[in-house]
């Protein structure tokens, strides 16, 4: 039962939350204590208060609340579009309950008005790394979890400004609010909540041929809701038929729940919205482009929308682009995902080459809450959402090792380092940054120029079980966490050495933009091995999304593709490809097997599981087979083709060796006759696939194709 000093605490919350409302603003409260005792006033604020929809997250369900208020922290996902008057999120008992992606994720779903209440024991600051070692799965890693993240959490916590401290043993601490800035003018348009909402929706029913438009924002902008409302005043202008995409359909949900708020004479069909004859429908990204590939969509008239634009492969993108003369990409940015960068990363040097002309337009003015929130800035500035490369500098980078407890103490450096990881991938997150920090077995290296990072690898040890380990781990009995690497390549490749063997695993490379292709990877990862080797690791390697160029990265270091995924990755749309390099001896034998077994599979996956991979992958990985040489029999089919005596089909063996020669040969990946090649013969592209890819009126033109890119091969080969 909270006492008086509580009660009078409590009330004090309460007024706060009052004067945060009346600016439409969200506050954190940090409650820190031994475990029961916070969550008695957490529970009690909980009970003082009006809350709208209150949520209670926690690794287990709190007592003395209904269940449907509680959340497991892995669960956040499921609330984004929703809203939450109060957040209790319990870290109180054990440190794991902190997820960082959930924090990020959950504060964005809380409304004006409201408090995210942050339980944590009040020795966080000052956690012992001891504490975290938890080694048995580790076995020969120096170092365990460590708890650098979490104290700098603390140490932020106390720093920065608007939280509101509310220790065990002490007083509530209530900063002053800062002056509010002043309210943008309101939007002129009734169904949009902004300025900027308004802006894109006007941008988006207008949108003009050969000029694509690109939409960003944080999250929390309105951005789905933009793309809803424009659908509906195109429906309502008579536009039959507008196609939506995303990587998942939940990332549309808010787009046609606005979609139906807006138009409520029209009806919901599964994964589309009909109105009169109007409709919009949602294909995933495979099967939009399955069917823009056939010409079954597409055209001059149109429309295309594209949400959450940064987690579709850029191939994909690309190919849209392409068929679609009026189409908008609308992605996040700063988000709690990092996902803006992927879009940035992969697909905008495309855009700039083909459509030129094309649109920006930027999302700022927040919807739920308003500018200067005091919690969007602190979380921004605990997760470091907003990190960024400090400066290119021409000054030769010198080679260091990072001392993690160093870096979570300089915080302009961590910034630096963590916003060229962000910067570089598709996808970091805020739980990166805690792996970065305290992850078992992490490695990290840099090249700096003056104190800025130019250059960083980030590695992590994996394998090296003990046999009776090895054995239950290969048996899928355990599955120790952090050795994706090992297990993968056990249950996966057939390989089980694996997890016996030292593995040690490149979680990141990223070289600043600025410096790319002057040989900083190289250097990295050169002087990595060499470490490898004096730490007595056997194979070095690395996983990611499979990109052509990516590939030829890693391959001009000496690492070998191992196993492709089979399946694209939701985050990335991608297949993920593992590669490996020797360092010892044993993982000279280990690396030489898995790439033979890999090359054995390679051609029957492209033929049917991994049909849809870019024809420059799969010429990439084949590149790295010797392939079987063209012998008199195939010589005598290739020329048949040529010349036009034989069907192609009827000499697939000898057109599948004439490619992998090529390749073999060094033949460039993008030489379009060498892609024409692959695709029809080791990808199941068929005559009528190619139709569509290639664009042309029918089969003889496509045959007519092939014989001309068999005879050019032909000729170069010989
Ligand atoms: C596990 C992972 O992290 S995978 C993700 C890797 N990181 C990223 O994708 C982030 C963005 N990219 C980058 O940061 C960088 O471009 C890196 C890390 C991929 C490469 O670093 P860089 O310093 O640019 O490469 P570096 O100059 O050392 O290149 C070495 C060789 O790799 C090959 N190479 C590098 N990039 C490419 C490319 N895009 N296309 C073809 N070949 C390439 C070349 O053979 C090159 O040698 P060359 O320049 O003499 O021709």
């Amino acid at each position: 039962m909270p006492d008086d000093c509580s009660m009078a605490a409590i009330e004090a919350l309460l007024d706060h939350a009052r004067s945060l409302a009346a600016r439409r603003w969200r506050g954190l409260v940090w409650l820190t204590g031994a475990p029961d005792e916070c969550r008695s006033r957490a529970r009690a604020l909980w009970r003082s208060g009006d809350w709208a929809a209150p949520l209670w997250v926690a690794a287990q369900p709190p007592s003395g609340l209904e269940v449907r208020h509680w959340l497991a922290p892995s669960k956040a996902r499921t609330r984004l579009g929703g809203e939450q008057g109060l957040l209790v999120i319990d870290a109180v008992s054990d440190d794991a309950g902190f997820d960082p992606d959930a924090f990020g994720a959950l504060a964005g779903t809380l409304r004006a008005g409201g408090l995210l209440v942050l339980m944590t024991p009040p020795d966080w600051g000052r956690r012992p790394d001891a504490d975290y070692a938890r080694l048995a799965e580790h076995p020969y890693r120096a170092e365990g979890l460590t708890a650098h993240y979490l104290r700098r959490l603390a140490r932020q916590l106390c720093l920065a400004p608007g939280v509101v401290h509310w220790p065990a043993a002490g007083e509530l601490r209530l900063p002053p609010l800062p002056i509010a800035p002043a309210e943008p003018p309101p939007s002129t348009d009734a169904d949009c909540l902004t300025r900027d909402q308004a802006d894109a929706v006007a941008r988006l029913t207008r949108l003009r041929r050969r000029r694509p438009l690109v939409l960003t924002a944080d999250r929390g902008r309105g951005k789905s809701a933009a793309l809803g409302i424009a659908c509906a005043r195109l429906l309502a202008g008579g536009e039959p038929r507008i196609l939506v995409t995303a990587p998942r359909p939940s990332a549309v949900a808010a787009l046609f729940e606005r979609l139906e708020a807006l138009c409520p004479e029209g009806r919901r069909q599964g994964h589309a919205f009909v109105l009169n004859a109007g409709r919009v429908a949602f294909l995933p990204p495979d099967e939009l482009t399955a069917l823009t590939r056939r010409g079954e969509v597409g055209g001059p008239g149109q429309r295309l929308l594209v949400d959450e634009a940064a987690a579709i492969p850029a191939a994909l993108l690309g190919e849209w682009l392409e068929a679609f003369p009026r189409i908008a990409f609308a992605t996040t940015v700063h988000g709690y995902e990092g996902s803006g960068r992927g879009f940035a990363l992969r697909f905008r040097r495309r855009l700039e080459q083909r459509t030129p002309e094309w649109q920006a337009c930027h999302l700022s003015e927040p919807i739920r809450w308003a500018a200067g929130d005091p919690l969007e800035a602190l979380v921004t500035r605990l997760l470091l959402l907003d990190a960024e490369p400090g400066d290119a500098l021409d000054a030769p980078p010198t080679l260091r090792r990072a001392r993690r407890a160093e870096l979570a103490n300089d915080e302009s450096r961590l910034r630096e380092l963590f916003g060229l990881l962000v910067q570089a991938h598709y996808r970091t997150t805020p739980s990166d940054l805690r792996r970065l920090l305290d992850g078992p077995g992490v490695g990290i290296a840099t090249l700096t120029a003056g104190i800025s990072p130019q250059a960083v690898l980030v590695t992590t040890d994996e394998g090296g079980f003990d046999a009776e380990l090895a054995e239950r781990v290969a048996r899928g009995e355990r599955r120790p966490r952090g050795h994706l690497m090992a297990q993968s390549l056990a249950a996966h490749a057939g390989c089980r050495e694996a997890l016996s063997g030292r593995l040690r695993r490149v979680l990141r490379i990223a070289v600043h933009p600025g410096q790319r292709r002057r040989g900083l990877g190289r250097r990295l990862l050169e002087a990595e091995r060499q470490r490898a080797r004096h730490d007595s690791i056997d194979l070095l390697g690395a996983s990611f999304g499979a990109e052509a160029g990516l590939i030829a990265f890693w391959q001009a270091l000496g690492f070998c593709a191992v196993r492709l995924g089979l399946t694209r990755e939701t985050a990335t749309g991608e297949h993920a490809l593992m590669v490996v390099a020797p360092v010892s001896a044993r993982g000279e034998r280990l690396a030489a097997d898995l790439q033979a077994r890999f090359q054995r599979q390679l051609p029957g996956l492209l033929a049917f599981e991994l049909a849809g991979l870019e024809p420059e992958v799969a010429a990439a990985l084949l590149a790295e087979g010797e392939g079987p040489v063209p012998g008199p029999g195939d010589l005598v089919d290739i020329d048949d083709v040529a010349f036009g005596h034989r069907e192609p089909a009827l000499a697939r063996p000898a057109l599948q060796a004439l490619a992998r020669r090529a390749l073999a040969m060094g033949f460039s990946r993008d030489d379009p006759d060498l892609g024409l090649l692959v695709a029809w013969a080791f990808q199941g592209y068929g005559t009528g696939g190619l139709v569509a890819w290639l664009r042309v009126s029918g089969q003889r033109e496509v045959t007519a194709r092939l014989r001309q890119a068999v005879a050019v091969l032909r000729e170069r080969v010989a």
